[in-house]
């Protein structure tokens, strides 16, 4: 699905990104790694076209996400939860959710279904339509940034360190999201700094280090202690 070959990007004189090389395939959860400052949000933003690539390929689907000015990205069913969730403060959850649902379909009855559809998945969303995004809880904002994502019907989803901050219900309730959409096919690529939080969700992890790949990992081999204290040492825990 997603295949990244030898990216480099950064935001001036020195690259942040250094030829790294990522794949997130259809219904698995890639889980993206490594220590503050590493590089993984830079990776995620490059993947949106929101920081340029300097060198490298960003394969999805047969196109070239490297190449693509950052408002086309989305249309390629490429859904993005930011770290910090970014939504509307001042605006309703309706009308936050209408921002994501502008970057999808045209014709009105196809708008009406997804807005359905996503709104399914959020009960707690749907019982707050008019209320103000940044009154929500933490946890409320957080499944309001996943639906906005979701307004694209990806086939790819990218969140920033979703569950930071949120009490273990919400954690829970964003991680079932992201596992319905993993089995809905969905490639899902996750930046997640608490391994415990990683173990039993990942399929895939890969750790970068200084903007560079360090080691990756398959879900059988997170289950060999010697590999899961080898992703420790990476993350220094
Ligand atoms: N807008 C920017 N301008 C200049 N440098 C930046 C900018 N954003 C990030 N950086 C630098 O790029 C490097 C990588 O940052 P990035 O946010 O990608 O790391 P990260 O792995 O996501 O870290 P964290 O786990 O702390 O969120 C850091 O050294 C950071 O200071």
């Amino acid at each position: 699905m997603l295949n990244i070959e030898g990216l480099s990007a950064g935001y001036g004189a020195a690259p942040v990104l250094r030829g790294v090389n990522l794949r997130a395939e259809a219904g698995e959860i890639t889980v993206l790694m490594g220590r503050n400052g590493a590089g993984k949000t830079t990776l995620m933003k490059a993947i949106m076209g929101l920081v340029r690539a300097e060198a490298g390929r960003i394969g999805l689907g047969g196109a070239d996400l490297a190449q693509m000015p950052a408002h086309q990205v989305p249309r390629q069913g490429v859904g993005y939860v930011p770290q910090g969730r970014r939504l509307f403060a001042d605006l309703s959850v309706a009308q936050n959710i209408e921002v994501g649902v502008g970057a999808g379909p045209k014709d009105t009855a196809s708008r009406r279904a997804l807005r359905a559809e996503v709104l399914e998945l959020f009960p707690r969303l749907q019982e707050r339509m008019s209320q103000r995004a940044g009154t929500l809880s933490g946890g409320e904002q957080q499944m309001l940034a996943t639906a906005r994502a979701l307004c694209v019907r990806p086939r790819l989803l990218l969140l920033d360190e979703p569950t930071e901050g949120l009490q273990p219900s919400m954690i829970e309730a964003i991680r079932q999201v992201m596992v319905a959409m993993r089995d809905k096919g969905l490639a899902v690529l996750l930046v997640e700094q608490r391994i415990d939080a990683v173990l039993g969700l990942a399929d895939r992890v890969s750790v970068i280090e200084m903007g560079r790949n360090a080691e990756d990992f398959s879900r059988a081999d997170l289950a060999v202690p010697e590999h899961a204290r080898r992703l420790r040492g990476h993350l220094g825990v």
